[in-house]
């Protein structure tokens, strides 16, 4: 069923949805990796298409920035369209002095100044991990492709603007691989609604040492993380859909 914020039919949407903030990152992500690309949402202008990758039904769609969007969606694509996996493919700030821009962090955990996790758990702090096997499955396909990648926590905020930039040496401190908006939530509403989720992440900026990857690279660029991301999701079929 069409739901406000979703204009498409049950079956639009493959089991698997990548979910980029930028809904032109998601129109640039199924022109180029996906085969056979039909739109299937436009609401709101944001994109989700589906296709097919290596001959499986892929879809892709935007997720907005922040975690009230990603949650909308997230949440609708779980429990109106059937989705069983969905994996974040975004960019991230780093706070480190080893984590550099273009390096791909793939979120084991994500710490949050947000409260929708607290919300949906009573006030207590609710452990927002990503589903083991497609970590897993990512890590794997990086090795495999002689690409490195960091594996551990994000930090979702809820301001981009921080007004406390003093908090960035405390991510920093307690090994913060990427400061992003959304991979809290994503797990979050995957664990309520009974998904799986993941998140990967290209360094666009470095917060403390000022650099930063313009605009068109944070919308077309990313190729290694998309190849990382799709090849872990190949890799997780063949162990979990034979
Ligand atoms: O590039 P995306 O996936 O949108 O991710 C990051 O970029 C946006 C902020 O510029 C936030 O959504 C943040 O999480
Ligand atoms: O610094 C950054 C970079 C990307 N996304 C964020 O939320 N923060």
């Amino acid at each position: 069923m069409p739901t406000p914020h979703i204009d498409a039919q049950p079956d639009d949407f493959a089991d698997t949805v990548l979910m980029p903030g930028d809904p032109l990152r998601a129109q640039f992500i199924a022109e180029t990796f996906l085969e056979e690309v039909e739109c299937v949402n436009r609401v709101r202008n944001m994109l989700g298409f589906t296709g097919t990758y290596g001959g499986r039904r892929l879809s892709v769609m935007g997720s907005g920035m922040g975690i009230p969007s990603l949650s909308i969606y997230a949440k609708e694509l779980i429990t109106e369209y059937g989705v069983k996996r969905l994996v974040r493919v975004g960019s991230c700030g780093a706070v480190r002095d080893d984590v550099a821009v273009n390096d791909i962090v793939v979120g084991m955990g994500a710490c949050t100044d947000s409260g929708v996790n607290r919300a949906r758990f009573n006030g207590h702090d609710f452990a927002a991990i990503a589903d083991f096997e497609l970590t897993r499955h990512a890590a794997d396909a990086a090795r495999e492709r002689g690409t490195k990648v960091l594996v551990g926590n994000l930090f979702s905020a809820d301001l981009f603007y921080t007004p406390d930039v003093e908090f960035f040496q405390t991510l920093k401190r307690l090994g913060i691989l990427g400061v992003e908006m959304e991979a809290a939530g994503l797990y979050g509403v995957a664990a309520e609604f009974g998904a799986r989720a993941l998140t990967v992440c290209t360094v666009s900026d470095h917060i403390l040492e000022g650099d930063a990857l313009d605009a068109q690279a944070r919308q077309t660029g990313f190729a290694e993380m998309m190849a990382i991301t799709l090849e872990g999701l190949l890799r997780d079929d063949q162990e979990t859909r034979p």
